[in-house]
């Protein structure tokens, strides 16, 4: 048997899908360790892969663009009870990269009844409850003997944290937080899994003791009972209704009237309110927002790994689809020959290598500051809060541009359900608007680069944290692309470092400008913000350049290295034309400049071309995963549209209940009519 690189060829395959994968010229599970961090993991991604294959009771039992809403939620509830009883049998204890890989593989991307259980209640007991509180809900959390989320987003609010129309009272005389929804607005909406599931919520509510406001405050609360799971006296609770996707996810509202919980359920890690309602301040005053922080850290993998389904979906598919002719000679050929189709998605495969490496420095980072926080130290925290806010903004908007790429480059069979498509997009979509819509966050990124900038202007640019020190470093007077024997990254990363210090720094001089002549400061900031975010976007990119960078110099397998080094250059070069309004105004790059900068692109597009399909391989996505008929490993696409139609519930019967009761009725009329 002949050993290839690209693991993925099995024998039967559609042999135009087999011929992608001979051409490959490197491992694809040596480039698997690579996107997922470890070789260890990307084995142990396999083997649950292989163990969930061979356990049937695991699988959909239909495809889910079949099922109902509530089908989906039941089909979800079974197949959570299984792994939730055979966890151990399938992954590592507490490995939650496994975890993630699990619900992933049997549950999907729809969500299940404890997806925010998993990523926001248990992070926020994690990170705010105190030891004496997990203790007692930690544990039980963690078991599932209890499902919980995080309840913060209301019907009126959802951005401006401290204009949240939720209170919690402190009633000295019994010790208790009198937890009230005064309006409509007030009403909690959208917290996932809050509507059917979750018995227990992190809720955030704006805490008053004694008449003054302290803002918003995370507090455990008790929602359902925990044998009826009937709702508690005091609480109003539903499902918000159906959404563009995500709907096994019961995205949930919530009110309370005048509810009371004990003082002991206000999280009290960092923040503490003695019996007497004396108010102990926490050491950073947005150390409660950890949670929001945790989802943004994790979702830029999150992101990056939606981008990928689509892309190895419409790669794959590319391959198996003919049509056309390049040559007249020649017979009709793969739509991924087409440079144009090529164009449309390298750079996105480019984009999600890159966004995954940059999500695995993310997340080393915010695993760093949780420690320390633990520890009283807070210093990061800002950094984190910046780098996470661009980040999630900058990702989860390409993500959803990629994804869409990818939809449309699969023609009209992108648009049917059987290539999951739309689910993939719509669920990556959510995110460029929860844990903080983008332009908002974008703005979170600016107010640091702002106070950087102001450091640069007054000569202190040496107290510039490490993430914006460039901005205090001198420009050449242009760049060094193609004005060197050879261009290398170095000549990019300057170039992308002078369009971002240049924004940033001409986007603060028009906000403190407005502020000289005479405008108050969030008046001078709104007038700013549109150059603001265009910094905060440029500073980004930027750091996913120097991530893929990075990146690219620790691998050590050349031919990985090589691989990876042509997606870098692609990367490079495509990012450089499509932010050049940039690099022209000041004349940094020339036009010359960037007719090489075009060249370059066309000539990586043509050196990946060979390794599309194993470049996509290597995030080894099984079919069960991608749950997508046009992007199936096999690339026998045809047959099995054909089945999946056929399949639709539609095909059951010949004749619908519809046509008997109103379109057969209507054509007799209309032929009766005309006799
Ligand atoms: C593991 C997951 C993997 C994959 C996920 C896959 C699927 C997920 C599927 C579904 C989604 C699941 C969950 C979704 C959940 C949610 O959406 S929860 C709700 C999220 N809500 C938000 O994000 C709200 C956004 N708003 C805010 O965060 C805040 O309101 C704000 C915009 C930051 C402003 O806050 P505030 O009003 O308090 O601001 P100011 O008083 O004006 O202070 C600003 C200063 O505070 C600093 N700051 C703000 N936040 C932080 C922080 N977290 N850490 C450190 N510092 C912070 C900010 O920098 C300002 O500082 P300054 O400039 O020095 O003044
Ligand atoms: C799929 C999904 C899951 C979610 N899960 C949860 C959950 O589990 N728990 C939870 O609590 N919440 C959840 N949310 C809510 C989500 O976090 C919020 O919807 C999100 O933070 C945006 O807030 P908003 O809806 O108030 O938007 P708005 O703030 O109303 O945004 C509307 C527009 O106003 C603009 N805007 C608002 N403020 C400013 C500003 N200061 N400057 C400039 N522009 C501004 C925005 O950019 C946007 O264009 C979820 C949402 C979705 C879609």
């Amino acid at each position: 048997m002949v050993h290839h690189q690209n693991k993925a060829i099995r024998e039967g395959d559609n042999p135009d899908l087999t011929a992608e994968r001979v051409t490959g010229t490197f491992d694809t599970h040596s480039m698997a360790a690579q996107i997922y961090n470890s070789e260890a993991h990307a084995r142990r991604r396999r083997e649950i892969t292989e163990i969930i294959a061979k356990r049937p009771e695991l699988h959909d039992t239909k495809p889910f663009p079949f099922m109902t809403r509530e089908e989906k939620i039941l089909e979800s509830s079974r197949k959570l009870t299984l792994i939730t009883k055979h966890m151990n049998e399938i992954i590592e204890p507490n490995n939650s990269n496994e975890m993630f890989h699990l619900n992933n593989e049997v549950l999907g991307i729809e969500g299940h009844p404890m997806a925010l259980h998993g990523i926001m209640f248990i992070p926020a007991l994690t990170a705010q409850a105190s030891e004496e509180q997990q203790k007692k809900w930690l544990t039980r959390a963690i078991n599932r003997e209890i499902v919980g989320t995080y309840a913060q987003t209301e019907l009126g609010h959802g951005t401006n944290l401290q204009n949240l129309e939720t209170t919690a009272t402190y009633d000295v005389a019994t010790q208790e937080f009198v937890l009230h929804t005064p309006t409509i607005t007030g009403l909690k909406w959208w917290p996932g899994n809050l509507g059917k599931s979750s018995n227990y919520a992190v809720v955030v509510a704006l805490m008053f003791i004694k008449g003054k406001n302290y803002g918003p405050h995370t507090f455990m609360v008790p929602l359902r009972d925990e044998k009826t799971h009937q709702p508690l006296k005091g609480i109003t609770i539903g499902d918000i209704g159906p959404k563009i996707a995500y709907n096994v996810t019961d995205n949930g509202f919530l009110g309370f009237d005048h509810y009371r919980i004990p003082r002991t359920n206000l999280l009290m890690r960092h923040t503490r309110v003695e019996p007497d309602g004396t108010y102990v301040k926490p050491p950073h005053a947005k150390i409660n927002y950890s949670a929001m922080v945790h989802v943004r850290s994790h979702m830029i993998t999150g992101q990056a790994i939606m981008l990928s389904y689509a892309l190895t979906i419409a790669t794959r598919y590319s391959s198996v689809r003919r049509q056309g002719q390049i040559d007249t000679t020649q017979p009709e050929v793969k739509v991924l020959e087409y440079q144009t189709q090529q164009h449309r998605l390298f750079p996105y495969i480019a984009r999600a290598y890159a966004f995954v490496f940059a999500g695995a420095e993310t997340v080393k980072l915010y695993e760093r500051v949780l420690e320390e926080v633990a520890t009283g130290n807070v210093s990061l925290m800002a950094d984190l809060h910046a780098l996470t806010s661009g980040l999630k903004s900058v990702v989860s908007h390409y993500t959803a541009q990629g994804i869409e790429q990818a939809r449309m480059a699969c023609g009209g069979h992108g648009y049917s359900q059987a290539s999951y498509m739309s689910e993939i997009f719509g669920v990556a979509v959510g995110g460029c608007t929860y844990e903080g819509e983008n332009m908002v966050m974008l703005l979170q990124l600016a107010r640091y680069l702002v106070k950087s900038a102001s450091l640069v202007k007054t000569g202190q640019s040496s107290k510039l944290g490490p993430l914006v020190a460039y901005l205090g470093a001198k420009s050449d007077s242009t760049s060094l692309i193609d004005r060197t024997p050879t261009t290398g990254f170095a000549e990019y990363v300057k170039t992308f470092q002078h369009i971002a210090r240049r924004q940033t720094l001409k986007a603060a001089d028009k906000f403190f400008g407005l502020m000289e002549k005479g405008e108050k400061r969030p008046i001078a900031w709104n007038k700013s913000s549109v150059e603001l975010n265009r910094a905060s976007r440029l500073h980004t990119r930027l750091y996913i350049v120097e991530a893929f960078v990075r990146r690219v110099e620790e691998v050590a397998d050349p031919r990985l290295k090589e691989v990876l080094t042509d997606l870098l250059h692609l990367h490079v070069n495509y990012e450089l034309l499509d932010m050049s309004t940039y690099a022209l105004e000041d004349g940094f790059v020339s036009s010359s400049q960037l007719d090489y900068v075009r060249d370059q692109l066309y000539f990586y597009l043509a050196k990946i071309r060979p390794n599309a399909v194993s470049l996509v391989d290597s995030w080894e996505f099984s079919d069960q995963e991608l749950r997508s008929v046009l992007g199936r490993r096999d690339g026998h696409v045809y047959e099995n549209l054909f089945a999946w139609a056929k399949a639709s519930p539609l095909n059951k019967t010949d004749v619908l209940p519809s046509v008997d009761k109103y379109l057969k009725p209507l054509m007799e009329s209309a032929r009766a009519s005309k006799l």
